[in-house]
């Protein structure tokens, strides 16, 4: 049986993919689209992966700028959070990601809640 989080999600590439579709969908989400309509898919796809890839347990280190100084220009309620974690978890769906290794990732992502909402 797998166990590897990381390799469920088929490794960083695998992550990268999904979050690059991620990006999409984040775009045209009807909600929260209009945050990411500057933002370029490449770079936030793999910030992202890389983010994901230590938070499932490495070996991969994130290295990019902390989350409450990536998103404090923007005003970031629970509601948009939430948001943004419905349109993970499709992404997750679309490419058969089992339940409990999404649930590993959203877990690990959950509590950077302090630092991005911002707006009541
Ligand atoms: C657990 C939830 C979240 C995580 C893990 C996360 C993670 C990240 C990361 C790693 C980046 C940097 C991408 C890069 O370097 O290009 C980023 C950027 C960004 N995030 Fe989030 N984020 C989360 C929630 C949100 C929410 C709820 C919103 C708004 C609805 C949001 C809006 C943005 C925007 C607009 C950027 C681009 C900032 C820029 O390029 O200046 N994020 N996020």
């Amino acid at each position: 049986q797998n166990t590897d989080p990381l390799q469920a999600f088929g490794g960083l590439p695998g992550l990268n993919a999904l979050m690059l579709d991620f990006h999409a969908r984040l775009r045209a989400d009807a909600r929260i689209g209009h945050f990411f309509k500057d933002v370029k898919g490449p770079p936030f796809a793999e910030a992202l992966a890389e983010q994901a890839c230590q938070e499932l347990g490495g070996p991969c280190q994130y290295k990019g700028a902390p989350m409450k100084l990536l998103h404090q220009d923007f005003e970031i309620r629970a509601s948009d959070f939430n948001a943004l974690v419905e349109v993970l978890q499709a992404a997750m769906d679309a490419r058969g990601i089992p339940f409990a290794v999404q649930n590993r990732l959203l877990a690990r992502f959950a509590p950077m809640h302090r630092d991005i909402i911002n707006t009541r």
